[in-house]
């Protein structure tokens, strides 16, 4: 039997960098489970993890964002479908070095071409930048040579959630 072309299973490898306390680890944890926490640890290293979301197999690499972990970065981002870095879109203090990081990590030759989604997280807290003012503030205007995207999540909001989610499917799907 063959099954039809959107029935067929799908995988996606996605890396999640950005600086400690953007909120990567919550956000596999709330894809994967659908449980949020505010009782979170710092990543050592990197954590892997499976989920299958509407017959899309979806490895998430969850790196360290720590000063002394980001060197990993680049070395987990050359084989994937996608790079996803978070930001925590409250924290305008780290803006800049968020968005020197992330231009720093592009500037690499092994990334070039690798589509990039920038999810501005945490847009609970009052103050959180908006989408534009995200795009402006992180220089994605700038960034040539790939498919750019910036989504604006909350890991407390399960709507955002099931959107980007969904956006990752449709794009998963669209891809293959
Ligand atoms: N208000 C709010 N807090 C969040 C959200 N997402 C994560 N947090 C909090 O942010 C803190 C850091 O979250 P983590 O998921 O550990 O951050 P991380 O990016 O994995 O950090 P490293 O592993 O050190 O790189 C935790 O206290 C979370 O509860 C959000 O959407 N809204
Ligand atoms: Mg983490």
């Amino acid at each position: 039997m063959t099954l039809q072309p959107n029935l067929q299973a799908k995988e996606m490898e996605l890396s999640l960098v950005g600086l400690q306390n953007s909120g990567k680890t919550s956000l596999v944890n709330v894809v994967a489970t659908g449980e949020y926490s505010e009782d979170m640890i710092p990543t050592v290293g990197f954590n892997m993890r499976k989920v299958t979301k509407e017959n899309v197999a979806i490895r998430l690499w969850d790196l360290g964002g720590q000063p002394r972990f980001r060197c990993m970065w680049e070395r987990y981002c050359r084989a994937v479908s996608m790079i996803v870095y978070v930001v925590d879109a409250a924290d305008t203090e780290n803006l800049s070095v968020s968005r020197s990081e992330l231009h720093d990590l592009l500037s690499n030759a092994s990334l070039i071409g690798i589509p990039l989604l920038v999810l501005g997280n945490k847009i609970d807290i009052h103050g959180a930048l908006s989408k534009e003012a995200l795009t402006e503030e992180m220089g994605l205007s700038s960034v040539t040579n790939r498919e750019v995207c910036c989504l604006m999540i909350s890991c407390k909001n399960p709507t955002t959630i099931d959107q980007l989610t969904d956006w990752l499917v449709n794009h998963s799907k669209s891809k293959n």
